[in-house]
């Protein structure tokens, strides 16, 4: 069955049928951040969906159908369109459907915040190094000032916009597009890196009030222990818990 708790497809496993009418559906992986993204956007938006894990330690070869690059997140709607790339995945899904929209609709804003998160995606990459580097028992200090350098500068950035959140008084896209790797500081052991950041100490509170935050949150211990089977590349990692 489809969820999204359900163990992955891997190779040799056959690909899903059409998505169902009225319904979207998300190939995703439980603890993937960049999958974690679309999950947010779906539960904030409340958009019926079912979901796919993949095993990305055993691919299916169908997986480079409905993504050439192989990762997840990827969306797939009943017409039988794909979309992947995260942040695609999560303005298709706020263009595309009802309710509160979670980009602003001011030009400025919505610039403010595709800045952001170029900003941002030079900081991702950063966490996997320092898990390779702990995962080898190697020192991490170099890693960790670097991190907690460029989050210096998001600190900045929110101190000067003087709002608890990015976009202002409420949660909106950008707030949800850089959850997913403050979610896991402990488990990278980075939670040192907002010490002299009080402005994110405080959106972290605030974000964690968020039903749809909530709903997709994964605690550091069962992270942990995920991120140790991945990194090993353990065909098991994927499905750790279930
Ligand atoms: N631009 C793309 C990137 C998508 C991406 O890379 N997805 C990972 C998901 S799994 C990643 C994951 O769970 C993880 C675990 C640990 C760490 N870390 O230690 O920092 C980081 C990520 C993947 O499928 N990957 C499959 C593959 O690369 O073959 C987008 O924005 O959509």
């Amino acid at each position: 069955m489809a969820g999204e708790h359900s163990r992955s497809l891997g190779k040799g496993s056959t690909a899903p049928g059409a998505v169902p009418e009225g319904l979207i559906r998300l190939y995703s992986m439980r603890f993937c951040p960049f999958a974690q993204r679309t999950r947010l956007v779906l539960r904030a938006k409340g958009i019926s969906h079912e979901v796919i894990n993949i095993n990305l330690k055993n691919k299916p070869d169908w997986l480079f159908e409905k993504n050439p690059f192989g990762v997840v997140p990827i969306l797939e709607t009943c017409k039988g369109q794909l979309i992947y790339e995260s942040p695609i995945t999560c303005d298709y899904l706020d263009e595309a459907f009802p309710g509160k929209k979670l980009m602003p609709s001011d030009p400025y804003e919505r610039a403010f915040q595709k800045m952001l998160l170029e900003h941002f995606s030079k900081i991702t990459p950063l966490f996997f190094k320092c898990a390779m580097a702990l995962k080898d028992g190697q020192d991490t200090t170099a890693q960790k000032a670097e991190i907690t350098e460029k989050l210096g500068k998001l600190e900045e950035i929110l101190a000067k916009r003087n709002t608890t959140f990015y976009g202002g008084g409420s949660v909106s896209m950008i707030d949800y597009m850089i959850w997913p790797w403050f979610e896991r500081l402990e488990a990278f052991e980075l939670t040192d890196s907002l010490s002299h950041a009080p402005k994110l100490q405080r959106w972290m509170e605030a974000m964690k009030q968020d039903p749809a935050v909530q709903a997709t949150m994964t605690d550091t211990q069962t992270f942990k222990n995920f991120l140790q089977l991945y990194l090993k590349n353990s065909p098991e990692a994927c499905d750790y818990g279930l």
